[in-house]
């Protein structure tokens, strides 16, 4: 190989023009000059290539220069054109290695053609090429997931030829250097045929099923298993004739400019401010050597599992030896599951190790860890004592993390000796699953404090999302109109069935009744007993339907009074086999005493169409959205659909509330508003809120630019 045979892609990114140009005219140069014999295509700095700047995909001038000629012309190079694969080869980048007649990969690399996960197909013939080298399952495998697969993994499937621990470029040209002379045409992927499989066509339609059963309405999946049966089917050229097709499709679809906001908007959430100029630029984070889990209920073991998968020691601690003799069962089941699922299982994860996860019911054990987080009943007068212990016993430098859901963080720092170091870190259940983190700051929480928690959700795998202080802070808040709404439908006429099935058709991974019977009844009730609304604090002759002027309705707290708190008690808002149950059936039962009620309560019973169950159950949430944004407990709309995406089974596709309305056009959300809110005056959370009426006065600008529109920060910032 002289030098001038070396073509170095010189960008981890594919910037179409200049990458691609680049490449066209060095392999060009390479096929004229007979000095070349061989061709090592490689990234800079460690990393082939990313594939294409997403970005470009929603610009008017998408790519000036097309990637599938240049991978054509790759592969029909007439001297050996080897890959050295570093870092990540992802989309396009794969694209272009499949291109070239062999792969060298680094140990520590990555591969994957994760186009579905922005709403997209491999369109530079990575459909056709991946089956013909890797076989239709393989390949079906890693196009409908867009998983990263790590480079063993890859030379196992036949995807890489060699993978080195040391130089990889000095591998590919070595490579190079042998197969000088060879026949290229075994090579050429376009040229092969794809494995057959004995009954390939029951294979593809399985597929099908499986992939728009877990899509939810998402196209991506679907197409790139269309794209995979044309290659099955026809000859590669038609078969990239197909591809782009149905890549064209997607393209205009509306999914992928929402998933392509959702990767963005993730990202952006990491550079999060606070008040008084606090900022992920200024901030640093504090070491977590060490950590505490004070309650080891629903939330807290699922809460010790996520730290004990990042490595992080834990003493983990209960109010007795009952309740931790129950929470260290619980804890070893997940952690030995978790096992299961990773190579090198439970020593792995070493949790059998004292020194890695300690099990205690004193609190002085935790005077040497630098996080506790604290996830006991959601009770305020027990959470200020927790605290105020906390306080006395940690080091001077712990920090005090909350998991409450709902509760005031400056409240729960009063009872502490040192409220800057107190933050909420809401977990979502199941804890080691979810993958949102809402951290949410007090009056005193210092940055310090929020760079920590955030670099803990990083720890953690998790989506670290920061945001103000307020009842229900951003999730939930949103999440009690919206149950609100499905529950006045019931009132006025419809069925739990009936509303999950509008919401789960939209996408939602599940409805708000089959949610609200998975959390437990009994949660809100509580909290609703803490507040007044209902129980014997609740002053003598308020009516039944009304709280502070307000509608209200207590059908929730009539199923609790019945003893029925969901799947724990196996009856609901439907009914389930057994208690502890999963299988949800609507209940006769339930449908009699909802009719009962309307009678009591002289309400006329009306069909309810499936129009007016998402609009009010979606637009009073997103109203709520808009309350928040205008009192500056999140920074953007980008923080309300992370947090909705991750924690709330909001459909990716349609890339969070926030986008979702700017999808459905503010003046639409906010005319239905008005015309439900006429309807229904009593109830505040249809009314339009004043920042949406701010938008569509000023003809809706690009969700971008909403905030730019708050003519004041508000006293939270
Ligand atoms: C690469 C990663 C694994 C790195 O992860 P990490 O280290 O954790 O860093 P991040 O914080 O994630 O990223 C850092 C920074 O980089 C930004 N970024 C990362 N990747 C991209 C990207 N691909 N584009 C743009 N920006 C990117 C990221 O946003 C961060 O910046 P910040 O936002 O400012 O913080 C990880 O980042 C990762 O997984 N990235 C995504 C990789 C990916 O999805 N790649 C696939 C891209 S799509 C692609 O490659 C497809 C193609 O190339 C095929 C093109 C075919 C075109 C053929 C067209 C034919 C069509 C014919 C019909 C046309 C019909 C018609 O025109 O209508
Ligand atoms: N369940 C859920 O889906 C979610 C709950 N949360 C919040 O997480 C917190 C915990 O909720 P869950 O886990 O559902 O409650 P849970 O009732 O399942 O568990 C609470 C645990 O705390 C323990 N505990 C009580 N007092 C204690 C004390 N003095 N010392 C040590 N341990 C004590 C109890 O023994 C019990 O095991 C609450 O604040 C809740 O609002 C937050 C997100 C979701």
């Amino acid at each position: 190989l002289s030098k001038s045979s070396q073509i170095v892609s010189g960008l981890a990114l594919i910037t179409f023009k200049l990458f691609l140009q680049a490449l066209e005219d060095g392999l060009k140069k390479a096929d004229a000059d007979p000095s070349v014999k061989a061709v090592m295509i490689c990234g800079e700095n460690g990393k082939f290539s990313a594939g294409a700047d997403i970005r470009g995909f929603s610009s008017p001038k998408r790519h000036g220069v097309a990637l599938s000629p240049i991978v054509s012309l790759i592969e029909s190079s007439e001297k050996p054109v080897v890959a050295a694969i570093e870092g990540v080869a992802l989309g396009g980048g794969l694209e272009v290695a499949l291109g070239c007649h062999y792969r060298v990969a680094h140990a520590k690399a990555r591969m994957g053609l994760p186009e579905v996960t922005i709403g997209l197909l491999p369109g530079a013939e990575g459909t056709q090429r991946l089956p013909r080298l890797i076989g239709v399952p393989a390949a079906l495998d890693m196009i409908t997931t867009g998983k990263h697969i790590p480079a063993t993994e890859a030379l196992k499937l036949g995807l890489v030829d060699e993978i080195v621990e040391e130089n990889t470029i000095e591998a590919a040209i070595r490579l190079a250097n042998k197969v000088i002379g060879q026949p290229l045409e075994p090579r050429r992927l376009s040229l092969k045929p794809v494995p057959k499989l004995p009954n390939m066509e029951a294979f593809l339609r399985e597929a099908l099923v499986k992939v728009k059963r877990q899509a939810r309405g998402c196209l991506a999946p679907e197409l790139c298993v269309q794209a995979v049966r044309a290659a099955t089917e026809r000859p590669f050229a038609e078969g990239v004739r197909r591809e782009r097709e149905l890549f064209g499709l997607l393209l205009s679809s509306g999914q992928a400019q929402a998933l392509q906001y959702a990767f963005f908007a993730e990202r952006a959430v990491r550079r999060w401010a606070a008040p008084g100029g606090a900022s992920w630029s200024s901030a640093a984070p504090q070491p977590v050597r060490k950590a505490a889990v004070i309650g080891l209920g629903t939330m807290g073991r699922g809460i010790v599992t996520s730290l004990v998968k990042a490595n992080i020691p834990v003493v983990a601690l209960e109010q007795d030896l009952e309740y931790l003799n129950k929470g260290r069962k619980a804890v070893m089941l997940l952690l030995e599951r978790e096992a299961m699922k990773m190579e090198g299982g439970a020593q792995t994860l070493d949790f059998h190790n004292p020194a890695r996860l300690q099990f205690t019911v004193d609190f002085d054990l935790l005077c040497d860890v630098d996080l506790v987080i604290e996830a006991v009943f959601e009770n305020m007068a027990l959470k200020k004592e927790i605290f105020h212990k906390l306080s006395k016993i940690c080091k001077p430098g712990a920090l005090l993390c909350t998991n409450t859901s709902a509760l005031n963080i400056d409240e729960i720092a009063s009872a502490t000796n040192r409220p800057q170091q107190v933050i909420g870190t809401h977990f979502f259940s199941p804890a080691h699953v979810m993958r949102l983190l809402e951290i949410i700051y007090g009056r005193h929480t210092s940055p310090t404090a929020i760079a920590t928690a955030m670099q803990l959700a990083k720890a953690l795998k998790k989506v670290g999302v920061v945001v103000g202080n307020c009842f229900g802070f951003v999730g939930n808040r949103m999440m009690f109109p919206y149950v609100q709404q499905a529950v006045f439908l019931l009132e006025e006429g419809s069925r739990p069935e009936a509303v999950d099935q509008v919401l789960e058709d939209f996408g939602f991974k599940i409805g708000p009744f089959r949610m609200s019977d998975l959390a437990g009844l009994d949660v809100g009730w509580r909290s609703r007993k803490e507040q007044g609304l209902t129980g014997p604090s609740l002053a003598a002759g308020t009516p039944a339907r009304q709280r502070h002027g307000q509608r209200y309705s207590p059908l929730p707290d009539l199923l609790c009074e019945q003893g029925r708190f969901g799947q724990k008690t196996g009856k609901g808002w439907y009914q389930y086999e057994r208690a502890g149950g999963r299988t949800a059936t609507p209940d006769p039962w339930l449908h009699d005493f909802l009719s009962q009620y309307r009678d009591t309560h002289g309400i006329q019973s009306r069909f309810i169409d499936q129009e007016e169950i998402l609009e009010r159950c979606l637009f009073s949430l997103i109203n709520e959205g808009f309350a928040i944004l205008a009192e500056g407990i999140a920074s953007g709309p980008e923080h309300l659909d992370v947090i909705y995406i991750n924690g709330y089974g909001w459909p990716k596709h349609r890339g969070g509330p926030m986008f979702y309305a700017s999808t459905v056009g503010l003046p639409r959300v906010l005319a239905k508003l008005q015309k439900y809110s006429e309807a229904h005056p009593d109830v505040p959370g249809l009314r339009p809120n004043a920042f949406l009426k701010k938008l569509v006065a000023v003809r809706s600008p690009p969700l971008k630019e909403w905030m730019s529109y708050l003519s004041h920060q508000s006293p939270k910032l």
